[in-house]
């Protein structure tokens, strides 16, 4: 009896994250892709990795369901500027994910991010803008800004008002561990094309990309990205049990290196999401359980 395989839809969605290294960021590219099955995310997630990734750290994304997609770096120009942790020069290679042109949209996410609730809503929203979710200028990583200096944050603009005897306030500004995008060669070359000519910053790919997409960008609310200085910045911004998404990107915070030494790094709040982490890395239950191809025999005619 001939037996047809069912086959689940190919999703042209996906979420996308970025490894370079053969370091442990390779644990929260792990974490993500438990955390995004555990919220029951209905799309896969793929890893835009660097050459440098070794074999060992391939077989354990296979090994947790991940789609290893090997990309070549992106340098940017030659320059003179000090990037806010020398490392950042890595994250331009970011921009390769926008010639991942077999998916329709993608959603961006860094390896030191977790979702902790289904987003998948993300990828309906509406073609045309590029979404993010927006930063906080009052770091000290942000030393070298005219924000800085002044004490003006996008986060609370009324608190210090910009100065009438500048010209406008800069424009809106996202935070890029997290974004909603479509992947298009026209928009990659583009992207590459226009960062030959585009002198670096401390932010990195995170300047350029606001820059490249300034027109375009469209602020999602903060649960969809919680850059966890804002639990000490603007904790009247946040409410913590509604959060989605939470960022470990303050200086210190990743979990799996998490010390608790570090400024604020031994608050009540942060130690309960670097737990709330470590619960999801370490749940086998989470652990990728290959797909049991489900047969099914044709609908017989039954002779009655
Ligand atoms: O050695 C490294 C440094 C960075 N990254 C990737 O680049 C992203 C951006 O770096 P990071 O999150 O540390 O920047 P932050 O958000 O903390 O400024 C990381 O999340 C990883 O996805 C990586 O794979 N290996
Ligand atoms: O290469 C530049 C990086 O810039 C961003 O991180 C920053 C930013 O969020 C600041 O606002 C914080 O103060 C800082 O801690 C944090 O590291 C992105 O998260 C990361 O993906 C990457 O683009
Ligand atoms: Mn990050």
């Amino acid at each position: 009896m001939a037996l047809e395989k069912v086959h689940q839809k190919p999703s042209d969605r996906a979420y996308v994250t970025f490894l370079a290294g053969n370091g442990d960021y390779v644990k929260g590219v792990v974490g993500l892709a438990k955390g995004l099955r555990k919220v029951k995310s209905a799309y896969p997630l793929v890893v835009a990795m660097l050459p440098d990734v070794p074999k060992e750290h391939r077989e354990i994304l296979r090994s947790q369901g991940c789609i290893v997609r090997e990309i070549e770096p992106v340098h940017p120009p030659d320059n003179q500027v000090e990037f806010a942790m020398a490392y950042y020069v890595l994250n331009y290679s970011k921009l390769r994910i926008w010639n991942f042109e077999e998916y329709s949209k993608m959603i961006y996410m860094d390896a030191d991010i977790q979702v902790f609730d289904n987003i998948d809503d993300l990828f309906e929203l509406p073609d045309g803008y590029f979404y993010a979710v927006m930063d906080c200028f009052c770091e000290k990583t942000w030393s070298h800004s005219l924000q800085y200096s002044i004490g003006y944050c996008q986060q609370c603009p009324d608190k210090v008002a910009w100065p009438e005897d500048m010209k406008s306030p800069p424009p809106l500004y996202f935070n890029a561990g997290m974004f909603v995008f479509v992947p298009s060669p026209l928009t990659y070359e583009s992207l590459l094309q226009t960062l030959k000519i585009t002198p670096p910053s401390p932010f990195a790919e995170q300047d350029f990309l606001n820059m490249f997409f300034e027109k375009v960008y469209k602020p999602i609310p903060l649960v969809y990205n919680l850059v966890l200085a804002m639990l000490w910045r603007h904790p009247e911004n946040v409410e913590l049990e509604k959060i989605k998404v939470v960022h470990y990107c303050a200086a210190g915070s990743k979990p799996w290196r998490y010390r608790g030494e570090e400024t604020n790094m031994d608050r009540e709040d942060i130690k309960m999401l670097v737990n709330q982490w470590w619960d999801v890395y370490n749940d086998e239950t989470l652990d990728f359980k290959p797909e049991i191809t489900h047969f099914r025999a044709p609908s017989a005619d039954l002779d009655v």
